[in-house]
């Protein structure tokens, strides 16, 4: 007894058990390369080259395993004692965790660039080895593991090849995942961390912090990454978890798998071990992550040998990769599948069956591309997606008593057109606006202008879009007309044609010229602001929210640079500038795999995450901004943000009703 406590309190103080270097070891090794290979460099030149599943390349001449595994039985009893700590607590952990162990660790490799090319995956911009790609090497320092209240560290998951923990970045606080490697071949994680570094720009693996030495052996290692803080699609799919998941979720899902997988095609690499439990899906926003490069090689398909037959049982694999023969982009596509099938099972969508069996067929040349696949699947997802959006809203204030339909059909706001003459334009280079250039640089596909309406002789937006159809344009237009008597939005004067074709036309509303967005505050005035004057404005904003819901308008899209303010104007400083995904009586689902999420957190995590906004998704990106702004008052008294404003759960949000009397509640405090 006395003895294990003993053992705890050394354990608590020494966080970084795992933390020695491989110089001792290092050393140890180049001596002996130079003894057997004379001429040679210890581990190799570069180590990026030294692996096979790097197309193929192999720069040292003599058997590396071979001599690991004498240097490693040589030391042993010394050096593997360093984990012990970890180790010790993996035992119990083992015993528990599900293990998804895979024993077909043996391989061959193949260049398949010229298969690669066949698919239409551009050959540009892809580099004919990986041996540039670098790796940080992190000391013992720059991470501290987590421990629970049993003083244990925090295990995450455990695959065949290694134990995952949790911790945190020691300056920069970032939590992340550290994958200690069991029992692995120095290669091989060398390998994994290369191919997994090489993928970072894609986004859909855990991005690298680096590699973290947890012993005095080269294979004693481990990679320091980004925590995906959620569940695998095991863990999902299991029906014991029984999943909140909705239809559209799940193709929200299957779209990110399905492009994601894509984008790591287009980088020429295959995973060659697609299953359920190397996807990890981030919550609450449901970003689709494939973890696990264990497998994975560039510019070349994998050979799995299968000595005693048992490869036949991985039935997640593709017929071809279990008898032995090269993997191609369609093994890949053929694990897809089996992952499409449970979806569909569970979802109960049974479209996805019909693609998931297309994916699963034998002859690997008859299985969808993943172009076809993407484009199959977002078409279900536009079809949920339109039928979420059809279901009423529901507002709150809203009683039984309250008459359905208060308000008049959009159809019946005529929306004005103008002649060609109606705008002049104006000399002064008036782009120049820092407002408009500032809304202009984060819309991305809309233009914004400026000039003279003839008709009033004053100052006009001109808002275009890239993209744009005339039914969107004519129901933000109508959207706007009745919006007019609530003060939240630009007066709208009409379309302006600007082409032959229906898409072609133009947004006019006033444009007052001394205002500035939000962003604009947040960057170039921020210390102007008193703390009294931050909350009459959000004061403002959220009345101005209020009497857009009770028109029963959702915004959808509120953000620091669509909320305009004029700090001369005492009566009604504010507005809301962008309406180009404002819905009247009906929802909105974004097309979550097309925009990068991590571009748009200020939309609560259910709209990420493929759901239905709602007037709670309104409030929740209200708070967002809000948050932005007092966050950034340094030195200043911290308002506290309403409580609950940003709660993932919808309903947990408070009402437009109840943040306007905390603020003013607030405001009267300051006074
Ligand atoms: N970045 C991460 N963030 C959070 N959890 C993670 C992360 N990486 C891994 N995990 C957890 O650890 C488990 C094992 O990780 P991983 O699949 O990488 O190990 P492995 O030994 O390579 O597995 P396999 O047997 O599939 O080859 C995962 O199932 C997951 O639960």
């Amino acid at each position: 007894m006395e003895a294990l406590a003993s053992k705890k309190k050394t354990s608590a103080k020494r966080i970084f058990v795992c933390g020695d270097t491989v110089t001792k070891v290092d050393d140890r090794l180049e001596n002996e390369v130079k003894r057997t290979v004379p001429g040679s460099n210890a581990v190799c030149n570069s180590t990026n080259a030294c692996c096979p599943k790097w197309n193929g390349k192999c720069c040292c001449g003599f058997n590396y395993q071979l001599l690991m595994k004498s240097l490693r039985k040589e030391t042993r009893d010394g050096t593997q004692k360093d984990c012990a700590e970890i180790k010790q607590s993996n035992k119990t952990k083992k015993e528990t965790a599900k293990s998804t162990s895979r024993s077909y660790r043996d391989y061959e490799i193949k260049d398949i660039s010229d298969i690669f090319l066949q698919y239409n995956y551009s050959y540009q911009n892809i580099p004919p080895n990986l041996a540039h790609i670098g790796t940080e090497l992190l000391d013992a320092e720059s991470v501290r593991y987590f421990r629970d209240y049993d003083d244990e560290v925090v295990f995450l998951g455990k695959g065949s090849f290694g134990e995952v923990y949790l911790a945190e970045m020691a300056v920069s606080k970032q939590v992340v995942a550290v994958k200690l490697f069991l029992d692995s071949d120095y290669l091989d994680i060398i390998s994994e961390v290369i191919i997994t570094q090489y993928l970072s720009s894609t986004g859909v693996i855990p991005k690298i912090l680096g590699l973290l030495p947890t012993g005095l052996m080269a294979s004693n290692l481990s990679l320091v990454q980004e925590y995906i803080s959620g569940m695998t699609l095991e863990d999902h799919l299991n029906e014991e978890n029984e999943t909140a998941l909705t239809a559209v979720n799940w193709l929200n899902i299957s779209l990110q798998l399905t492009a994601g997988l894509q984008k790591i095609h287009q980088q020429y690499v295959l995973l060659n071990d697609i299953h359920e439990g190397n996807v990890l899906i981030e919550q609450p926003y449901l970003r689709v992550v494939y973890i696990d490069m264990g497998h994975a090689t560039f510019r070349s398909g994998y050979k799995y040998k299968n000595y005693n037959g048992s490869l036949y049982t991985y039935e997640h694999l593709a017929p071809e990769l279990r008898k032995s023969q090269p993997g191609t982009p369609a093994s890949d596509v053929y694990s897809l599948g089996s992952l499409l099938s449970r979806i569909s099972n569970i979802s109960h969508i049974e479209e996805l069956q019909k693609l998931a069996n297309q994916c699963l067929l034998t002859e690997p040349s008859s299985r969808p591309t993943l172009s076809d696949l993407t484009v199959s699947i977002n078409e279900l997802f536009i079809k949920e997606k339109q039928k979420l959006e059809q279901q009423k809203i529901k507002f709150p204030g809203q009683t039984p008593n309250t008459k359905e339909g208060n308000y008049p059909p959009l159809i019946q706001y005529n929306v004005p057109i103008l002649g060609p003459n109606a705008i002049s334009s104006i000399e002064n280079d008036s782009y120049k606006d820092s407002a408009i250039i500032n809304m202009y640089e984060f819309l991305g596909d809309t233009k914004l202008q400026i000039g003279k309406f003839v008709k009033c002789n004053c100052k006009v937006m001109i808002r275009s879009y890239e993209n744009g159809s005339f039914v969107r344009i004519l129901e933000e237009s109508r959207i706007l007309l009745h919006l007019k008597d609530t003060g939240a939005v630009f007066p709208f004067h009409g379309l302006l044609p600007t082409g032959t074709l229906l898409d072609e036309f133009e947004i006019v509303q006033s444009y007052f010229g001394k205002m500035v967005s939000v962003a604009n505050i947040l960057h170039y005035y921020p210390l102007r602001l008193s703390d009294a004057e931050i909350l009459v404005f959000f004061i403002h904003v959220a009345i101005h929210l209020l009497e857009i819901h009770r028109k029963e308008v959702l915004l959808n899209y509120i953000n620091e640079y669509n909320i305009m303010i004029d700090p001369e104007n005492t009566k009604n400083p504010v507005w809301f500038s962008d309406l180009s995904r404002a819905t009247y009586n009906e929802a909105y689902v974004f097309l979550v795999h097309e925009i990068d999420l991590s571009d748009f957190i200020f939309l609560a995590p259910e709209v990420r995450a493929g759901s239905p906004t709602s007037p709670a998704s309104d409030i929740y990106s209200l708070c967002y901004v809000y948050q932005q702004v007092i966050s950034r008052l340094k030195g200043k008294t911290r308002l506290k943000i309403l409580q609950h404003c940003l709660a993932v759960v919808p309903e947990a949000r408070p009402s437009l009703p109840e943040m306007i009397m905390y603020l003013r509640t607030l405001a009267h405090s300051l006074r």
